[in-house]
């Protein structure tokens, strides 16, 4: 469904030049329903721009639904749906008529574009406010007549810039819920940009990792996880003193090849079995005498992969924006 090689596109700013995307190979199959995940500036948006024609690349190559997406934009364009961070619908229409004269603007006949809307009112859950002006929504209700708007033509691969950005978390779920649904039901393709971790966690079946305008991992959530961190223990120990004791104790051995840090009194060991390894760990420094005040065992999350790989928490660069905003 997508294919792209070597993609990059620079921006020159002042005389500078910015990378905004550095030679990217990407392969996405039919009915895939991938993250694309990074922090702020990290490239996303860029290549969804170019991906759905919006922008030009600077070199490379990219097929788009069998078409190429410089020489063949009209191609491309009639069989994707794109929903930019903004707010594609305007305001002062309702919702419905919004939804019609996209679908004009589509090259569908009024009474095909009445009955898409009508489908797609019922199926986002718009019925009871479709008929209002654009301008009354609430932001969810908002968010999911945008998706409408990209669904009218009935695209075989839908893009999402940040669908989820600045809905509160009730909403937030309601709109991952559409996705999936559509995904299930029609066998869209969904290419999604996030930089919230448990959505492309949760929502996403493939997660790339971009960074600096590279890719820097792709695959399923889980092997992510499992390749890039480990499950952490955290144990806390009466004092800092302690816990450096226990640090080149022969106890922890029973935590192999586990990575083992200390911050203050706790020492933390990031290693895959968690769970497994907590109750004999704790078993090895009972027998050693060596009181353990609490013990915690945490599951990794996308963001310690992010950790991994760059030393960066996605976190902080995440909530940087936040603040920002
Ligand atoms: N039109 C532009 N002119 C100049 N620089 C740009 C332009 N668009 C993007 N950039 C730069 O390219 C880089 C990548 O930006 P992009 O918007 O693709 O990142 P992103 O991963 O989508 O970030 P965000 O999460 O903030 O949307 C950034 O350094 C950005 O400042």
């Amino acid at each position: 469904m997508i294919e792209t090689s070597g993609l990059t596109r620079h921006f020159t700013v002042r005389a500078e030049t910015v990378e905004a995307v550095k030679g990217l190979d990407l392969r996405v199959e039919t009915g895939e329903l991938v993250a694309l995940l990074g922090p702020n500036g990290a490239g996303k948006s860029t290549t969804l721009r170019m991906l759905t024609t919006l922008l030009a690349p600077t070199s490379g190559t990219a097929r788009v639904a069998g078409f190429d997406v410089r020489a063949q934009q009209r191609e491309v364009r009639s069989r994707i749906g794109y929903i930019g961070q903004g707010n594609g619908a305007g305001h002062t229409q309702r919702g419905r008529d919004e939804l019609v004269s996209q679908g004009r603007a589509y090259g569908m006949s009024t009474s095909a574009a009445r009955a898409r809307a009508g489908e797609l009112v019922e199926s986002l859950d718009l019925t009871a406010v479709a008929d209002r002006v654009v301008s009354k929504l609430s932001g969810g209700q908002r968010r999911r007549l945008d998706i409408a708007m990209g669904l009218i033509h009935a695209p075989a691969l839908l893009f999402l810039d940040e669908p989820s950005t600045g809905l509160d978390p009730q909403n937030r779920a309601n709109l991952q819920d559409h996705i999936r649904r559509l995904r299930a039901d029609h066998g869209t393709t969904i290419v999604l940009t996030t930089h919230y971790l448990d959505e492309a966690d949760s929502l996403a079946e493939r997660v790339i990792v971009i960074d600096h305008g590279n890719v820097i991992a792709d695959d399923t959530p889980a092997r992510l996880k499992a390749e890039h961190a480990g499950d952490r223990i955290t144990l806390t120990f009466d004092n800092a003193t302690q816990a450096e004791r226990v640090i080149g104790h022969h106890a922890l051995g029973i935590a192999e090849g586990a990575h083992v840090t200390r911050s203050g009194p706790q020492v933390v060991l990031e290693v895959p079995g968690g769970a497994q390894i907590a109750p004999k760990l704790l078993r090895a420094l009972d027998d050693a005498l060596i009181e353990v005040v609490s013990v915690e065992v945490a599951r990794p999350t996308l963001d310690d992969v992010f950790l991994t790989l760059t030393g960066r928490s996605l976190r902080e660069d995440v909530s940087l924006k936040e603040k920002k905003a």
